[in-house]
């Protein structure tokens, strides 16, 4: 019997690799007689490099590089077996957990350590860079990462603008003269988490601005800022980026890069299956155990679930589900799609002991479903 493990890491208490492992353990204290492979995954948010050199393996490099807040931070971005491909994850240099929640404001934070990543990578010979976007603490359009590499923003006193979304509404001309000319020969794919466009009630600034601690002025001036931002870019590149599905994922960064580079936006959870080569171990394993830290009503609608749930239905393979909280709505709109739905908590306890015992309830609820596949009932 070949059983495949592919959970979504539980935000706050697991990455998925170690979710993997705490399965793989319940699994083997109750039988040896079964293969287990172990492909722990990512939506392209945080975690995406950790899941992606699990699975593909190649050379990560380890860099400093601006953070969100214009200070230095540790990042490091994987370079495939080919040489030529990066994978980079912009939450890395950019990301949520990057700055202290009495520091969040979309209004200062910047992309530029992600502007600084793409550069490293190209400087290392690398004509493909695969993008993962989400989970970021910024909403600048893209505009620090463009600074970095060498975009020259100005507003109507030809001043120097620093990319940062406090800025989108003060650009007036753009200069391209002075971009890293190694990009003209760089493909880079964009892997996106959602789909959302640029501006308006359902883009950027509107939907995750507010998770990223801006106000309801913070949000209107932000969207104003995109907006404009787009309109510059199209006078400047006859490029219309606001329509792109995407566009509006993390902060806008994806309309930033299609603007003036060879760029195009993807979305992150079929890109990361496709990379992983997911379709051949689904079709080819008896059970699929996947997972993640809450399930509810979203969980089948665009996250990473959805695409293995999809695989398990094309091929007909039974799917488990695990995960610390499971929304009590979820029993009825996924107890008839999956073979079962577990919540590895114990008992009444409170999320900081969950979180702590996390990976233990994740072994013991395996070691339990093993228990019960393995049993001769005859
Ligand atoms: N070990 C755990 N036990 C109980 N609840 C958990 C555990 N790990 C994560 N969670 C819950 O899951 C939430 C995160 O959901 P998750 O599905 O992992 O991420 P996302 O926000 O991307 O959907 C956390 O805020 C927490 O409520
Ligand atoms: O970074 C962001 O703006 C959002 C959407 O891309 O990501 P997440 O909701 O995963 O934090």
């Amino acid at each position: 019997m070949k059983i495949l493990l592919c959970p979504d890491s539980f935000k706050g208490s697991l990455s998925s690799h170690k979710v993997c492992n705490a399965i793989k353990r319940g699994f083997l204290r109750c039988t040896h007689k079964v293969e287990i492979v172990e492909k722990p995954v990512a939506d392209g948010g945080e975690g995406t490099i950790e899941a992606l050199y699990y699975g593909l393996g190649g050379r990560l490099v380890k860099t400093e590089i601006t953070g969100p807040l214009w200070e230095k931070v540790n990042a490091q971005y994987l370079i495939l077996d080919d040489q030529k491909t990066a994978i980079i994850e912009m939450a890395q240099a950019a990301g949520l957990t990057l700055v202290p929640i009495q520091k969040r404001n979309p209004r200062y934070t910047t992309t530029f350590g992600v502007g600084e990543l793409v550069n490293n990578a190209v400087k290392n010979g690398c004509k493909k860079v695969i993008l993962a976007i989400g989970g970021s603490a910024t909403n600048d359009g893209g505009m620090g990462a463009l600074a970095a590499l060498g975009v020259k923003f100005y507003d109507e006193n030809q001043k120097l603008l620093p990319g940062m979304g406090e800025n989108l509404l003060k650009v007036q001309t753009i200069d391209t003269e002075g971009a890293e000319k190694a990009m003209n020969e760089v493909e880079i794919l964009i892997a996106s988490d959602v789909k959302n466009s640029l501006f308006g009630p359902e883009g950027a600034a509107s939907v995750y601005a507010p998770q990223k601690g801006a106000n309801e002025e913070d949000v209107f001036f932000l969207d104003k800022g995109l907006m404009h931002f787009s309109k510059v870019i199209r006078e400047k590149t006859g490029k219309e980026v606001d329509s792109i599905p995407g566009s509006g994922a993390a902060g806008g960064i994806g309309a930033g890069f299609c603007g003036f580079f060879n760029a195009q936006i993807t979305s992150g959870i079929q890109l990361i299956m496709e990379l992983l080569n997911f379709e051949e171990e689904i079709a080819t394993s008896d059970l699929i155990i996947s997972g993640e830290g809450k399930i509810d009503r979203q969980t089948l609608y665009g996250k990473l679930i959805s695409g293995i749930y999809e695989l398990c239905q094309k091929h007909n393979k039974p799917l488990i589900l695990l995960a610390g909280k499971v929304e009590e709505e979820a029993y009825s709109i996924y107890g008839d799609k999956v073979l079962a739905l577990f919540s590895i908590v114990n008992g009444p306890i409170n999320e900081d002991e969950a979180f702590l015992k996390a990976e233990y309830l994740v072994e013991n609820t395996s070691y339990n479903i093993a228990k019960l596949i393995f049993h001769n009932f005859s």
